[in-house]
């Protein structure tokens, strides 16, 4: 049988079919996956095959497949392990706020880099839109021109009114969604109003504790009623991890991976470079100078995160 991995304790995997049946799953023997090292080998998203073993009604997984992308925690320790904390993501939502807390561009420009080397489409969400004075509405769509014109789609939304809340379920439906962003810009809010069973997500992850939850490792996905899946799991708010060699980090900023052929040398770091297409379009006003100045703090290992 096939199986959607909705929940995962590190050793036991709640498989769901595709006629929505769900079964608990262990693994025998080991997964290889190449490239690194995992606590895990298995997370929320796979997709495996499992035998079922009729006696106890669980199953046994025997097969991952091949993913489309995945996004990893590194261990705190030294073991160099990394722990998969989901796979086959659609979209990555970042919920922002301009006030109360204002989320800075620069931690959305770093988080957007992340999603972009982990091949993940992101998009924003304005939240509170409900705060915003007229000068808030003119800033608001100042940041959204920086980011449609790039390619990342905004979205506001006010998650106490349920203003432009069914844009956002149209968005989610069918697919796997992550959804992250600062503590207090509503991401609570947001996922209440998708999600009004919050009781029974909260009954759900006690029963499952009895069979041998690791908070570590823990991570469960929750199906809308709409079709599709959140995930929702601890730690993973702050999507912003991950290593990023100084010379690839161009790549992941679509207004500069888009120019740099036309700079004059091939290993350009747009930084000081005569002939840099990069820096002649930031001089024409082509890239937003907010973004420029996230890739300088990037590069410079400036952490821009909060
Ligand atoms: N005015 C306004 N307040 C909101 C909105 N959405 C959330 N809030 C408020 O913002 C505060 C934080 O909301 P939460 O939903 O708890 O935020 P969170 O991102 O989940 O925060 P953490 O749980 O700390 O990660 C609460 O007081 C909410 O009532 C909104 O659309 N408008
Ligand atoms: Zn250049």
């Amino acid at each position: 049988m096939q199986g959607l991995i909705t929940k995962s304790t590190g050793s036991w995997y709640q498989a769901q079919t595709p006629d929505g049946q769900r079964y608990d799953c262990r693994i025998k023997g080991k997964f290889r996956i190449k490239g690194i090292t995992t606590t895990n080998p298995i997370a929320v998203g796979d997709v495996v095959d499992f035998e079922l073993e009729p006696e106890q009604g669980t199953g046994v997984i025997t097969n991952l497949h091949p993913r489309k992308n995945y996004i990893i925690r590194k261990s705190i320790n030294l073991s160099k392990q990394a722990q998969i904390i989901a796979a086959n993501l659609d979209q990555a939502l970042l919920v922002v706020t301009l006030a109360s807390p204002r989320t800075s561009l620069g931690f959305i420009d770093r988080f957007l880099v992340t999603a972009e080397a982990y091949d993940i489409p992101a998009k924003l969400i304005f939240n509170k839109l409900d705060l915003f004075s007229d000068e808030g509405l003119e800033i608001l769509q100042a940041y959204k021109a920086i980011y449609e014109d790039i390619g990342y789609p905004c979205y506001e939304v006010s998650a106490l009114e349920g203003t432009n809340i069914d844009a956002v379920q149209a968005l989610l439906k069918d697919n796997i969604t992550l959804i992250s962003g600062h503590s207090g810009v509503g991401k609570s809010s947001l996922i209440n109003r998708l999600l009004p069973d919050l009781d029974l997500r909260t009954h759900q992850i006690s029963e499952w504790s009895d069979k041998g939850m690791h908070t570590t490792t823990f991570a469960e996905m929750f199906e809308l009623p709409q079709g599709g899946f959140i995930i929702d799991t601890p730690g993973i708010r702050e999507l912003g991890i991950i290593d990023i060699e100084k010379q690839e980090l161009s790549h992941f900023f679509p207004e500069m991976r888009e120019r740099m052929h036309d700079c004059r040398f091939n290993n350009c770091r747009h930084i000081n470079e005569p002939g840099c297409a990069v820096l002649e379009a930031l001089e024409n006003e082509d890239i937003a100078p907010s973004r420029y100045e996230s890739y300088l703090s990037i590069y410079n290992g400036n952490d821009t995160r909060s």
